[in-house]
This record gives C-alpha cells, structure tokens and sequence, in this order.
C-alpha cells in the first residue's frame, strides 16, 4: 500500500484554520472552443449536488467562445479569463502534444482574492462534499499520489523499470539509478494558497525549467516538492487505478473520479479503448452522466448567479492582474480531442 498521509483537517497543532473572512473557491481550467466545457458544467453541477459551500471559479484561456462562457454564468460559475503561459522553447515531445496548454494552469496562483483554492481539471467529478479539505493546515501542497504504469508513462525511467510508487514493492527502484524518485502527486486535483509572490517566482522559475514529458505536472511537482503532502486517492482516483492498483483502490469510498485515462472522458466516451469496456468504468461515466443530465441540479433562476458587473469587475481585475505580465501572442494549442 502507498504511503498515505491521513487527512487531518484539525493538524495536532491546533492551527484548524478560521474560516473567518477566508474566501475560498474551487477552480477548474478551460482551453478551446471543444467538448472540455461540457466537464466544468458536470463539475459545477456535482459540486452543488454534493452541496459545497464554495463557488466554482474558471480560469479559461481567450479562445473559450461567448456561447461556452454563457453557459457557465448560467451554471453559476465565476469565470476569470486568463494570459496563456507557454513553457520554454523546446524540443521535448511531452506524453501529449496538448499538454503546452496545461502550463496555463499557473494562472490561478495569481486569484489572491482567494486565501485557499481546491483546483480540479475539467475531466474531474466531485461525487461527495469535499469542502473539509479547506481546513487542512496552510503552508502545504496538497494532492494525491499518481501512478506511472500507464502507456502514457513509456518514456520514463519508472515505466522502463516497471517501477511505481503506488506499489515500490514490487520493483524496487536499483541503486545503480540514484535514490527513488520523490513522491510523485495527480496535477488533476489539489490545494493551495494563491500568493503574488510564488504566482511571480513560478512564472520566473518555468521559463529557466527544461520542458519535461508531463509538462505542468512535472513543473509542479519540481517546484513543490518540499511543501507536498499525500493526501488519500479517495481524493482524486486516476480511474487507471483500477487496473494498475486494484488493491489500493476501496471505490465505494472514493469521493472524486478522475477521467483522465485514454478514452474515459464520459462526453466523448465510446467503450472502444483499452480498459474502457471494464463495468467499473462503464458505472463511473454513467454517474457521471446521472449529474450531467439532471435538470434539478441546474442553477434555478431566482438562485443568484455571479452578477455580470460582479463578474465584469471580477474578471476585469483578473485580467488586469493576468495583463500585468507581458501580453503574449496567443498560438492555440493542438486540440486535446
Ligand atoms: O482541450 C483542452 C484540454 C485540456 N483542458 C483543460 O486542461 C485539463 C488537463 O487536461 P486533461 O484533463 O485532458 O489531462 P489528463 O488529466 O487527462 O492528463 C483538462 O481537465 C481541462 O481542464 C481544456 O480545457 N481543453
Ligand atoms: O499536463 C500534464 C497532465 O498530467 C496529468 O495527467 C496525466 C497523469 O495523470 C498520468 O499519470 C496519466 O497516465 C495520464 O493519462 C494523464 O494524462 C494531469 O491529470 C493533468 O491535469 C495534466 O497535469
Ligand atoms: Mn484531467
């Protein structure tokens, strides 16, 4: 079994967290004018399901149409439009080409306006209230363990070896290759503190870090390296758990899904793909389709959505925050679909 830090939201040293006068948010990405739109509205939908105290805040790139933006004012989300980030000039082939865009993500350490964030990619769904996760101790990164058995892994040292940290067991890693890689977090999902200072040093510090296979989950993990703490996968299941690491996984437990292996992405799912014909997979882009699809969960008109000044004066400093660093010409990235 992995190590695992249990989440302890009131830490032995007392320091549970006011929440007095502490803004908090979720916050999702979103790049293009593709299917990926369809994923923040079943987020926003299965937040308010699981009744989260907490908005959904979306960081999205120019390029998201005024027809996608509309439907997620009227799903109540705060949209943020954000200055793409682009990594170094390179030559790396990262494990998917539109991984550039991810870099884009870096953003939202700049929405100060919030003293914690709970971020989660659009192919994320929240199926149980996680809202407790605000009061884990400040000062640390926050996030579940991923796995490097996937294909998508192939061109590393740890798929090379077979090693994986969710079992070190079961290859251990060889002496002759250095000490074991540090333990490795999903950038799909987790917790931080917005701070103009790291927002500045990460923007600094990803033009002078060579581009590596997972891009901005490389990055992010390089550069909170000392500050991340494991929290349990009932946080963030990389559904390819499933297969890699059955016996890590107590699926009734688990509160988010993660749809990030090939072909799990419920709006395009097709059954067609490895591993996607397995029942637990076939259940999981059901539920997800239960949220999706479930009229009650819309926003209700007399609900209040984020007004259009609110948001205007929301997303104009936004963008003045984001149009503080040097405007960069806007090269759309390659489709993920
Ligand atoms: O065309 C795209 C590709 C990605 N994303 C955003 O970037 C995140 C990371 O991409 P993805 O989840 O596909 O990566 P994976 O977790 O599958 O590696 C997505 O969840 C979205 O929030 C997006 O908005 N449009
Ligand atoms: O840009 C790099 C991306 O890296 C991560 O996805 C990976 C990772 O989970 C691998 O372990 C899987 O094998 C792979 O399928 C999946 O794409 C994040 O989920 C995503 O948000 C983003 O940071
Ligand atoms: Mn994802």
């Amino acid at each position: 079994m992995a190590p695992e830090v249990a989440v302890d939201v009131f830490s032995g040293t007392g320091k549970m967290n006011s929440t007095l006068n502490y803004k908090r948010a979720f916050v999702t990405f979103l790049a293009g004018n593709g299917d990926y739109v369809k994923g923040v509205v079943g987020l926003a939908k299965g937040l308010r399901k699981a009744k989260s105290a907490y908005p959904l805040v979306v960081a999205m790139l120019p390029d998201v149409p005024e027809e996608h933006r509309e439907i997620l004012r009227s799903q109540g989300c705060i949209l943020s439009e954000i200055v793409p980030i682009y990594p170094p000039e390179n030559q790396i082939q990262f494990a998917m080409a539109y991984y550039v865009i991810n870099y884009s993500k870096l953003r939202i350490w700049n929405f100060e306006e919030y003293s914690k964030m709970i971020y989660l990619d659009a192919d994320i769904q929240v199926f149980d209230n996680i809202d407790h996760l605000f009061d884990m101790e400040d000062g640390y990164f926050y996030a579940v363990m991923d796995c490097f058995c996937e294909k998508t892994w192939c061109n590393s040292p740890q798929f090379s070896i077979g090693y994986c940290q969710q079992c070190p067991d079961r290859v251990k890693w060889p002496a002759e290759m250095g000490s074991p890689p540090a333990l490795y977090f999903n950038a799909g999902m987790f917790v931080f503190e917005p701070n103009r200072l790291i927002y500045e040093d990460l923007l600094r510090t990803v033009q002078i870090t060579p581009p590596t296979l997972f891009a901005e989950q490389d990055y992010l993990n390089l550069y909170f390296r000392k500050m991340y703490k494991p929290i349990p996968l009932v946080y963030n299941l990389v559904v390819a758990m499933l297969w890699q690491h059955p016996d890590n996984v107590e699926l009734e437990k688990v509160k988010v899904v993660h749809y990030c292996a090939a072909g799990s992405k419920p709006w395009r799912f097709t059954g067609e793909e490895v591993n996607m014909d397995r029942e637990d997979i076939k259940m999981l882009v059901a539920k997800w389709w239960d949220i999706y699809n479930d009229e009650s969960l819309d926003l209700k008109e007399e609900e209040s959505p984020v007004s259009a000044d609110q948001e205007e004066t929301y997303t104009k400093s936004s963008i003045m925050v984001s149009m503080r660093e040097p405007a960069v010409p806007y090269i759309p990235a390659p489709s993920a679909a």
